[in-house]
Protein backbone atom coordinates (compact mmCIF):
# COMPACT_ATOMS: atom_id res chain seq x y z
CA UNK A 1 0.00 0.00 0.00
CA UNK A 2 0.86 3.05 -0.80
CA UNK A 3 2.26 5.64 1.96
CA UNK A 4 -0.59 8.22 3.43
CA UNK A 5 -0.46 11.73 2.19
CA UNK A 6 0.69 13.52 5.76
CA UNK A 7 3.81 10.88 5.52
CA UNK A 8 4.56 11.36 2.20
CA UNK A 9 4.70 14.89 3.44
CA UNK A 10 6.58 15.00 6.26
CA UNK A 11 9.03 12.24 4.59
CA UNK A 12 10.35 15.06 2.31
CA UNK A 13 10.77 17.35 4.63
CA UNK A 14 12.74 14.84 7.02
CA UNK A 15 15.07 13.24 4.62
CA UNK A 16 15.28 15.63 1.76
CA UNK A 17 16.08 18.95 4.29
CA UNK A 18 19.26 21.41 4.58
CA UNK A 19 20.50 20.02 7.69
CA UNK A 20 21.58 17.41 5.82
CA UNK A 21 23.67 19.66 3.44
CA UNK A 22 28.08 19.62 4.03
CA UNK A 23 27.86 22.74 4.81
CA UNK A 24 25.26 22.81 7.71
CA UNK A 25 26.53 19.55 8.80
CA UNK A 26 29.84 21.50 8.77
CA UNK A 27 28.16 24.91 10.74
CA UNK A 28 27.06 22.08 13.27
CA UNK A 29 30.11 20.52 14.36
CA UNK A 30 31.71 23.65 14.49
CA UNK A 31 34.21 23.49 11.32
CA UNK A 32 33.39 26.61 9.54
CA UNK A 33 35.72 29.58 9.57
CA UNK A 34 34.74 33.04 10.38
CA UNK A 35 34.92 33.62 7.01
CA UNK A 36 32.06 31.13 5.91
CA UNK A 37 30.02 31.87 8.81
CA UNK A 38 29.67 35.56 7.75
CA UNK A 39 29.46 34.13 3.84
CA UNK A 40 26.72 32.36 4.90
CA UNK A 41 24.89 35.08 6.93
CA UNK A 42 25.49 37.85 4.40
CA UNK A 43 23.90 35.13 1.64
CA UNK A 44 20.93 34.52 3.32
CA UNK A 45 19.96 37.44 4.14
CA UNK A 46 18.67 37.52 0.70
CA UNK A 47 16.61 34.56 1.27
CA UNK A 48 15.11 36.45 4.54
CA UNK A 49 14.13 39.64 2.46
CA UNK A 50 12.34 37.73 0.34
CA UNK A 51 10.26 35.44 2.37
CA UNK A 52 7.64 38.54 2.47
CA UNK A 53 7.83 38.85 -1.23
CA UNK A 54 7.06 35.18 -1.90
CA UNK A 55 4.20 35.47 1.24
CA UNK A 56 2.53 38.56 -0.59
CA UNK A 57 2.36 36.64 -3.93
CA UNK A 58 0.66 33.85 -1.70
CA UNK A 59 -2.19 36.45 -0.12
CA UNK A 60 -2.71 37.18 -3.28
CA UNK A 61 -4.35 34.16 -4.22
CA UNK A 62 -6.16 33.37 -1.34
CA UNK A 63 -9.81 34.00 -1.89
CA UNK A 64 -11.38 34.98 1.78
CA UNK A 65 -10.61 37.58 4.19
CA UNK A 66 -9.71 34.30 7.22
CA UNK A 67 -7.11 33.04 4.73
CA UNK A 68 -5.68 35.91 3.89
CA UNK A 69 -5.12 37.42 7.43
CA UNK A 70 -3.85 34.03 7.97
CA UNK A 71 -1.19 34.62 5.83
CA UNK A 72 -0.50 38.10 6.06
CA UNK A 73 0.58 37.21 9.83
CA UNK A 74 3.87 36.07 8.42
CA UNK A 75 4.52 39.20 6.41
CA UNK A 76 4.51 41.09 10.08
CA UNK A 77 6.50 38.71 11.27
CA UNK A 78 9.31 39.44 8.96
CA UNK A 79 8.92 43.25 8.37
CA UNK A 80 7.33 43.82 11.98
CA UNK A 81 4.70 46.51 12.34
CA UNK A 82 7.60 49.22 12.48
CA UNK A 83 11.15 50.50 12.15
CA UNK A 84 13.50 48.17 14.42
CA UNK A 85 11.30 45.04 14.54
CA UNK A 86 10.71 41.91 12.96
CA UNK A 87 12.99 38.97 11.06
CA UNK A 88 14.93 40.80 8.68
CA UNK A 89 15.54 43.51 11.49
CA UNK A 90 16.79 40.48 13.57
CA UNK A 91 18.56 38.82 10.57
CA UNK A 92 20.80 42.56 10.51
CA UNK A 93 21.31 42.55 14.03
CA UNK A 94 22.85 38.80 13.31
CA UNK A 95 25.21 40.10 10.86
CA UNK A 96 26.37 43.05 13.15
CA UNK A 97 26.77 40.57 15.85
CA UNK A 98 28.80 38.47 13.77
CA UNK A 99 30.90 41.81 12.43
CA UNK A 100 29.01 42.75 9.46
CA UNK A 101 27.68 46.29 8.81
CA UNK A 102 23.93 46.14 7.85
CA UNK A 103 24.74 48.11 4.91
CA UNK A 104 26.88 45.04 3.37
CA UNK A 105 23.84 42.90 4.25
CA UNK A 106 21.17 45.44 2.45
CA UNK A 107 23.90 45.53 -1.21
CA UNK A 108 21.97 43.35 -3.04
CA UNK A 109 25.24 43.28 -5.24
CA UNK A 110 27.77 41.09 -3.23
CA UNK A 111 24.93 38.29 -3.44
CA UNK A 112 26.07 34.89 -5.00
CA UNK A 113 24.73 33.59 -8.54
CA UNK A 114 23.62 30.32 -7.33
CA UNK A 115 22.07 31.72 -4.51
CA UNK A 116 20.27 34.60 -6.75
CA UNK A 117 19.29 31.90 -8.56
CA UNK A 118 17.95 29.86 -5.80
CA UNK A 119 15.98 32.85 -4.40
CA UNK A 120 14.54 34.17 -7.78
CA UNK A 121 13.46 30.37 -8.13
CA UNK A 122 11.66 30.01 -5.00
CA UNK A 123 9.80 33.76 -5.43
CA UNK A 124 8.68 32.62 -9.00
CA UNK A 125 7.35 29.16 -8.18
CA UNK A 126 5.19 31.00 -5.46
CA UNK A 127 3.90 33.76 -8.38
CA UNK A 128 3.23 31.07 -10.91
CA UNK A 129 2.07 27.82 -8.97
CA UNK A 130 -1.20 27.01 -7.76
CA UNK A 131 -1.67 28.37 -3.78
CA UNK A 132 -1.96 24.91 -3.01
CA UNK A 133 1.44 24.22 -4.57
CA UNK A 134 3.16 27.64 -3.08
CA UNK A 135 1.70 26.46 0.35
CA UNK A 136 3.27 23.32 0.33
CA UNK A 137 6.33 24.17 -0.54
CA UNK A 138 6.63 26.52 2.73
CA UNK A 139 6.40 22.66 4.86
CA UNK A 140 10.05 22.72 4.76
CA UNK A 141 9.33 24.20 8.14
CA UNK A 142 8.24 21.40 9.59
CA UNK A 143 11.89 20.67 9.80
CA UNK A 144 12.83 23.91 10.63
CA UNK A 145 12.56 24.47 14.56
CA UNK A 146 15.08 21.41 15.15
CA UNK A 147 17.84 23.29 12.81
CA UNK A 148 17.19 26.53 14.82
CA UNK A 149 17.67 24.49 17.89
CA UNK A 150 20.69 22.67 16.55
CA UNK A 151 22.00 25.90 14.66
CA UNK A 152 21.81 27.99 18.28
CA UNK A 153 23.48 24.85 20.38
CA UNK A 154 26.25 24.80 17.53
CA UNK A 155 26.51 28.85 17.65
CA UNK A 156 26.83 29.00 21.36
CA UNK A 157 29.40 25.99 21.51
CA UNK A 158 31.82 26.58 18.61
CA UNK A 159 31.27 30.33 17.82
CA UNK A 160 31.79 32.58 20.57
CA UNK A 161 32.51 35.04 18.05
CA UNK A 162 29.30 36.03 17.47
CA UNK A 163 27.64 37.63 20.23
CA UNK A 164 24.81 35.46 22.07
CA UNK A 165 22.00 38.35 21.04
CA UNK A 166 23.08 37.92 17.53
CA UNK A 167 20.41 34.86 18.00
CA UNK A 168 17.88 36.22 18.65
CA UNK A 169 16.13 35.64 14.98
CA UNK A 170 16.87 31.88 15.59
CA UNK A 171 15.22 31.92 19.28
CA UNK A 172 11.86 33.72 17.72
CA UNK A 173 11.67 31.13 14.72
CA UNK A 174 11.26 28.04 16.66
CA UNK A 175 7.67 28.95 17.76
CA UNK A 176 6.73 30.66 14.57
CA UNK A 177 8.36 27.84 12.31
CA UNK A 178 6.28 25.48 14.42
CA UNK A 179 3.18 27.30 14.16
CA UNK A 180 3.59 27.87 10.63
CA UNK A 181 3.94 24.26 9.74
CA UNK A 182 0.89 23.24 11.69
CA UNK A 183 -1.55 25.75 9.70
CA UNK A 184 -0.07 25.04 5.92
CA UNK A 185 0.29 21.25 7.00
CA UNK A 186 -3.82 21.88 7.79
CA UNK A 187 -4.56 23.72 4.66
CA UNK A 188 -2.43 21.27 2.36
CA UNK A 189 -4.42 18.37 3.84
CA UNK A 190 -7.72 20.03 3.25
CA UNK A 191 -7.03 21.24 -0.21
CA UNK A 192 -5.22 18.29 -1.96
CA UNK A 193 -7.67 15.53 -2.15
CA UNK A 194 -7.03 14.02 -5.37
CA UNK A 195 -4.22 11.96 -6.28
CA UNK A 196 -2.85 14.49 -8.60
CA UNK A 197 -3.08 16.99 -6.03
CA UNK A 198 -1.72 15.09 -3.24
CA UNK A 199 1.16 14.59 -5.97
CA UNK A 200 1.46 18.35 -6.81
CA UNK A 201 1.98 19.12 -3.07
CA UNK A 202 4.70 16.58 -2.20
CA UNK A 203 6.32 17.34 -5.95
CA UNK A 204 6.75 21.36 -4.75
CA UNK A 205 7.51 20.94 -1.37
CA UNK A 206 10.55 18.58 -2.83
CA UNK A 207 11.12 21.57 -5.22
CA UNK A 208 11.82 23.73 -1.80
CA UNK A 209 14.22 21.20 -0.50
CA UNK A 210 16.49 21.77 -3.64
CA UNK A 211 16.02 25.51 -3.53
CA UNK A 212 17.31 25.38 0.09
CA UNK A 213 20.24 22.77 -1.03
CA UNK A 214 21.26 24.98 -3.99
CA UNK A 215 21.18 27.38 -1.84
CA UNK A 216 24.23 25.96 0.21
CA UNK A 217 25.98 24.77 -2.95
CA UNK A 218 26.56 28.05 -3.50
CA UNK A 219 27.51 29.22 -0.29
CA UNK A 220 29.54 26.58 0.03
CA UNK A 221 31.71 27.08 -3.04
CA UNK A 222 31.72 30.66 -2.11
CA UNK A 223 32.99 31.33 -6.01
CA UNK A 224 31.84 34.54 -7.79
CA UNK A 225 32.71 36.49 -11.05
O1 LIG B 1 17.33 28.84 8.62
C1 LIG B 1 16.70 27.91 8.16
O2 LIG B 1 17.16 26.77 8.07
C2 LIG B 1 15.36 28.20 7.66
C3 LIG B 1 14.69 27.32 6.84
C4 LIG B 1 13.45 27.69 6.35
C5 LIG B 1 12.79 26.67 5.55
O3 LIG B 1 12.87 25.49 5.95
O4 LIG B 1 12.21 26.97 4.53
C6 LIG B 1 12.90 28.94 6.68
C7 LIG B 1 13.64 29.73 7.56
N1 LIG B 1 14.84 29.38 8.02
C8 LIG B 1 13.14 30.98 8.00
O5 LIG B 1 13.79 31.65 8.79
C9 LIG B 1 11.91 31.46 7.52
O6 LIG B 1 11.46 32.53 7.92
C10 LIG B 1 11.20 30.70 6.59
C11 LIG B 1 10.03 30.95 5.89
C12 LIG B 1 9.87 29.88 5.05
C13 LIG B 1 8.86 29.69 4.04
O7 LIG B 1 9.13 28.93 3.09
O8 LIG B 1 7.78 30.30 4.13
N2 LIG B 1 10.88 29.00 5.25
C14 LIG B 1 11.70 29.47 6.19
Amino acid sequence: MSMPFEERLRAVARDSYHDRHPFNIRMHEGTLTQEELRRWIRNRFHYQRHIPVKDALIVAKLRTPELRRMWLRRIQDHDGQQDGEGGIERWLRLGEAAGLDRSLLMDETGVLPGVRLAVDGYVNFCRLRSPLEAVAASLTELSAPDIMRTRIDAFETHYGWIEAEGLSYFRGRQSQGRRDSKEALALVLDWARTEAEQDQAVAALTFKCQVLWALLDAVERGERP
